[in-house]
């Protein structure tokens, strides 16, 4: 048996095989994936590796190939997880999941930390890595609505639930387009960045054996909000405004120079401005990471389409996350909001038939009328400045959508 450190990673998807198992395969530790998915957990334990691709535009062919592998998979519904879980070499836990999948697995993550009270075994940290502020924090909150009075003193004393800012673009990748790749193959861009919150680490900080890749910071919800609200704001912006224009990609979309136009103001003159009053960042520190950020859009090697960036329009329009958060930020600050505005309103127009989501918001514009419908949504009230902007930009967007 194995003597290496494990991690246990939920979400066997895109995130969980094109970055956080890399870099912790690649630090030394066994990694266990754990996931719904049947086929992917049966790929995984026949192949037990697979390739990375780091896609980069100047490249004719993939530019390098990093091989993944000594990992195993574990079917997240079976009692072998609680087991996985309970085991003496286990470090670390972390999660791709998506949001909404964070309340599923809570009461296993409850299952597992009662199990390892009840094997007297070593502290663990749990991190979400997934796209919201303080991810980890909703996941302990859920995870301790399932622990009895022991298992959550135990938890408070072995368990850290530290939360982190994860940004590497990772969409689905098509193993037919490259040579010899298999189904477990991922395609990734060459940038990325893991920061996780230090304070809330339990045992040796730096992680023993340290992942290699991995920033800790003891001010988190700054790098939180300036990935969530630079990143994730733009991408939004351009999927939402080109799926309105037609585009099929998130490269081809930001090609676009009315599309461009109005990501560098949201970017720069709007939630930018807001970021760097409220995090003091320097304008040139903050003014390079955005280009950084138009930069990776515009590679068109990674495949990205606008309908996995839009994906989930609601949970993007909620109050804290990446349209809403840096227009609430920006209107604290006094800074007009214009191109968040069309943000918003390219998003509340966002009609695809595939995505639950957008037809159920879709169906509430409908039938509550969009005025009252954003006002409840975004807490932007009727009558108010950005709730105007957004219903006017809603209406010259609507003309965008009859053009086409
Ligand atoms: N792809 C990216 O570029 C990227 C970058 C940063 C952060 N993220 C975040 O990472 C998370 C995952 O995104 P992704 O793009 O990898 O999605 P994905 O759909 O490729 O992967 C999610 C995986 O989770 C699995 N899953 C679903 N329910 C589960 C459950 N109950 N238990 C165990 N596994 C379950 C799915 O089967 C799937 O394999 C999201 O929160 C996303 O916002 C994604
Ligand atoms: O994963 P979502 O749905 O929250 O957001 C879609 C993309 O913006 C996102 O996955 C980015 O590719 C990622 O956050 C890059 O780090």
């Amino acid at each position: 048996m194995s003597q290496k450190p494990r991690a246990i990673h939920f979400g066997a998807g895109n995130i969980g095989r094109g970055f956080i198992a890399p870099l912790l395969s690649k630090s030394g530790y066994h990694v266990v994936f754990t996931d719904v998915d049947k086929g992917i957990i049966d790929a995984i334990n026949e192949e037990h590796s697979y390739s990375v691709h780091i896609l980069d535009t100047n490249a004719d062919e993939d530019n390098e190939v990093e091989e993944i592998s000594y990992v195993k998979g574990v079917l997240s519904t079976t009692d072998d997880l609680i087991r996985e879980l309970a085991h003496p070499k286990l470090h670390i836990v972390t999660t791709a999941v998506g949001l909404t999948v964070l309340d599923k697995i809570a009461p296993t993550l409850a299952r597992g930390i009662a199990a390892r009270r009840a094997a007297g075994a070593r502290p663990i940290n749990i991190i979400a890595c997934e796209n919201a502020i303080g991810a980890t924090a909703q996941l302990a909150e859920k995870v301790r609505a399932h622990l009895g009075k022991e298992d959550a003193a135990y938890a408070a004393e072995h368990v850290g639930f530290a939360n982190c800012s994860v940004d590497r673009i990772v969409p689905p990748f098509d193993p037919e387009a490259h040579d010899g790749a298999s189904s477990l193959d991922v395609g990734v861009e060459a940038f990325f960045e893991w920061i996780v919150e230090r304070p809330a680490l339990k045992g040796p900080v730096p992680l023993d054996p340290p992942v290699e890749g991995m920033k800790l910071a003891d001010d988190l919800a700054a790098y939180n909000e300036r990935k969530l609200f630079t990143l994730n704001a733009g991408h939004a912006i351009t999927a939402y405004l080109g799926y309105l224009a037609k585009y099929s990609t998130v490269a081809e979309a930001i090609g676009d120079e009315r599309i461009a136009a109005t990501v560098r103001g949201a970017l720069h003159d709007e939630a930018g401005a807001a970021l760097r009053r409220k995090h003091r960042f320097s304008e040139e520190e903050h003014g390079a990471y955005i280009e950084t950020v138009l930069t990776r859009f515009a590679n068109a090697a990674v495949h990205d389409d606008v309908v996995r960036v839009g994906r989930q329009p609601l949970r993007k329009l909620a109050r804290g996350d990446r349209l809403v958060g840096p227009a609430r930020m920006c209107t604290e600050y006094g800074i007009p909001v214009h191109h968040l505005a069309r943000g918003m309103a390219a998003a509340l127009l966002y009609d695809n038939a595939k995505d639950e989501q957008s037809v159920e918001m879709c169906k509430a514009i409908k039938e509550r009328g969009l005025a009252p419908y954003f006002a409840e949504l975004t807490g932007f009230e009727e009558g108010s400045e950005v709730h105007g902007r957004v219903l006017e930009e809603y209406k010259e967007l609507e003309g965008w959508k009859r053009a086409q």
